[in-house]
């Protein structure tokens, strides 16, 4: 298995100062910014598009940028969060006409490509994709807010994606989004998990660091 990803999620950021914030968390520790994308259309909320990607780049981040996209059709925005400078585009199957297709352009526009399930979608969408995909991001809640409770048959999922990962033989990422805590963060890691989605457990609290190296001091516990 890899080493861990901690992916501060910006939904719980302080959005009228979010080029300071994401600057914040990423000193405090945080490896990869979580940026979620949700379209009122595939998900019942409406949050940030190519632009404020593009911002974060111009105010100096540095850091990977891991784009979900909770939205339909998928395809369009591909190209634009590429130029706007995300490193991973993920995408739910069901939300594309072509999943081929749609992880394709996501790598061809120079990007780390990646399916998201939600917590009732079958993992048999992978069957035969494991060749074009570098994560594999298992929801934990259902996708559109920030602050819900992780969802316990995760677990099992997540068992299940590192089994197909392993047996594959390629190089792929399994990350776990939503509810993720400092209190389940270990437990999540013994299923499987090596990227791990965070919002309110981290943007919550006013010590960054403090969450984020005890969620480090969790995993360490893990036997990988
Ligand atoms: O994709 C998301 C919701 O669709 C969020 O990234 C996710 O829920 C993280 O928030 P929290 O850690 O507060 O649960």
């Amino acid at each position: 298995m890899k080493s861990y990803l901690i992916a501060p999620s910006i939904l719980s950021a302080d959005l009228a100062r979010l080029g300071e914030d994401v600057e914040n968390v990423l000193k405090a520790g945080a490896d990869v910014i979580h940026f979620d994308v949700m379209d009122n259309h595939y998900v019942p909320n409406l949050t940030f598009g190519p632009a404020v990607c593009k911002a974060l780049r111009d105010y100096g981040i540095t850091a990977p940028i891991d784009v979900h996209l909770m939205v339909k059709p998928v395809d369009r925005l591909i190209p634009d969060f590429a130029k706007a400078g995300a490193d991973y585009i993920t995408f739910h199957p069901e939300a594309s006409e072509h999943i081929d297709r749609s992880l394709q352009l996501i790598r061809n526009s120079g990007c780390k490509a990646g399916l998201v399930f939600n917590p009732a979608t079958s993992l048999s969408y992978l069957d035969y994709v494991m060749d074009k995909i570098d994560v594999i991001l298992l929801m934990s809640v259902n996708p559109g807010f920030g602050g819900q409770s992780f969802i316990p048959a995760t677990m099992q999922k997540l068992q299940e994606a590192r089994r197909r990962i392993d047996e594959s033989g390629f190089d792929i990422r399994l990350e776990v989004d939503g509810g993720v805590k400092i209190n389940n963060i270990a437990e999540i890691a013994a299923a499987g998990a090596d990227m791990f989605v965070a919002g309110s457990a981290i943007f919550d609290q006013p010590d960054y660091r403090k969450v984020i190296n005890e969620m480090r001091q969790e995993l360490t516990k893990v036997q990988k």
